[in-house]
């Protein structure tokens, strides 16, 4: 049995601990609101997983200390923009050889960094021991046990197989790989492609217009992959193209149900009123976009899902411009 850490009591931090604890790990989750850790010390945690109960093995406190204490692995799970500002605080506690984990699906704005770049400066964690988790694993269908799959990368395949060992229960199955780029610009990548099928399911269009933006969406993360030095398998694999097609075609996604209400008519600022969650494709099309020019990629939904998020430009005219590009070479 290890003893593992898990930074953030939302959705998908909560449902990752439970993956842990069904693998026989002792799990302790940092949350910061003391109301939301007295749930899940009582075996639920109705604000973000209204309806599941956890398993044994879980407890949660609000004191960082608390829960690293003894820990031999440190997951962290809160939004890619306030990990800066965490790691400042948590930063002194993931050392002592601990693997820390990143399950966060952004690129941070300001510095274009991914997360575990962030980790590294912020918190001095050498790149061997940094992994990410990422794959076709919306929250709400793990907590429910329904079979899936996911990778796990790290540059030191040892530390990525200890991860996947904890990981590993009869409806999760972890792959190892030693892609940290591929893996997070796919992660990353796709939440804004899923703004856009979003949008597109809520102007009316069907399955032709969301394979369509799904199989361009994986052309521009591929592109943007490969400049920065990934493997170019990545994008077929669960990191890649996997959690493309789940995060697009499902109704559980954030990023898909909030591109969904732009489509439909709702503002920005409206759609961001109603939504508690995550989606952090929307603040992450700028800095994707951002990262994208200075490595002189072409990405163009993401460039459109930009324009319509941050410049007030209508999902109908994203479509039109996107129709109306020149001509090319599919595979250029
Ligand atoms: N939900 C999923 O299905 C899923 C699956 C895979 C990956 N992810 C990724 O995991 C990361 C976390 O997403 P989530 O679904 O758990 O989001 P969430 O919105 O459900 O939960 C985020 C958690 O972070 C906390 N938080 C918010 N601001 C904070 C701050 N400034 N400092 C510390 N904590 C803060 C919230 O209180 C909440 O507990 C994201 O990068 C997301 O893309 C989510
Ligand atoms: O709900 P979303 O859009 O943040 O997507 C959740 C996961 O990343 C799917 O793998």
């Amino acid at each position: 049995m290890s003893h593992i850490a898990v930074f953030g009591a939302g959705s998908w931090g909560t449902a990752f601990a439970t993956i842990l604890a069904h693998g026989g790990n002792d799990v302790r989750v940092w949350g910061r609101r003391p109301e939301l850790v007295a749930q899940i010390n009582s075996g639920v945690n109705e604000d973000y997983l209204p309806g599941v109960d956890l398993p044994s093995g879980i407890s949660a406190s609000t004191d960082p200390a608390e829960v690293t204490d003894g820990a031999e692995i440190v997951i962290l799970s809160v939004p890619s923009q306030s990990l800066r500002t965490n790691l400042a605080d948590w930063g002194p506690l993931l050392h002592d050889d601990k693997i820390v984990v990143s399950l966060m699906k952004g690129i941070e704005l300001g510095t274009t960094k991914r997360m575990s770049e962030v980790i590294h400066e912020v918190a001095g964690v050498p790149s061997e021991r940094i992994a990410v988790v990422s794959g076709p694993n919306l929250a709400k269908e793990i907590v429910r046990q329904q079979p899936a799959a996911s990778v796990v990368a790290c540059p030191d395949l040892e530390a990525a197989d200890t991860v996947a060992a904890v990981c590993s229960t009869s409806f999760f199955r972890p792959y190892t790989s030693t892609d940290v780029i591929g893996a997070e610009l796919g992660g990353a990548v796709k939440n804004v492609i899923a703004l856009a099928v979003g949008m597109a399911s809520g102007l009316g269009f069907g399955d032709n217009t969301k394979a369509t933006i799904i199989t361009r969406g994986l052309a521009e993360t591929t592109r943007l992959a490969m400049a920065l030095g990934a493997d170019p398998r990545t994008m077929s694999g669960l990191a890649g193209v996997g959690d493309l097609i789940a995060t697009c075609m499902s109704p559980l996604s954030r990023n898909h149900s909030f591109g969904v209400k732009l489509g439909e008519g709702m503002s920005v600022a409206e759609v961001t009123e109603q939504t508690k969650q995550t989606a952090e494709g929307v603040k992450s099309c700028a800095s994707i976009l951002d990262l994208a020019r200075a490595h002189g990629v072409d990405v163009p939904i993401t460039e459109q899902v930009n324009r319509v998020v941050h410049e007030g430009v209508s999902p109908q005219d994203m479509v039109s411009v996107l129709l109306s590009r020149a001509r090319k070479h599919e595979m250029d």
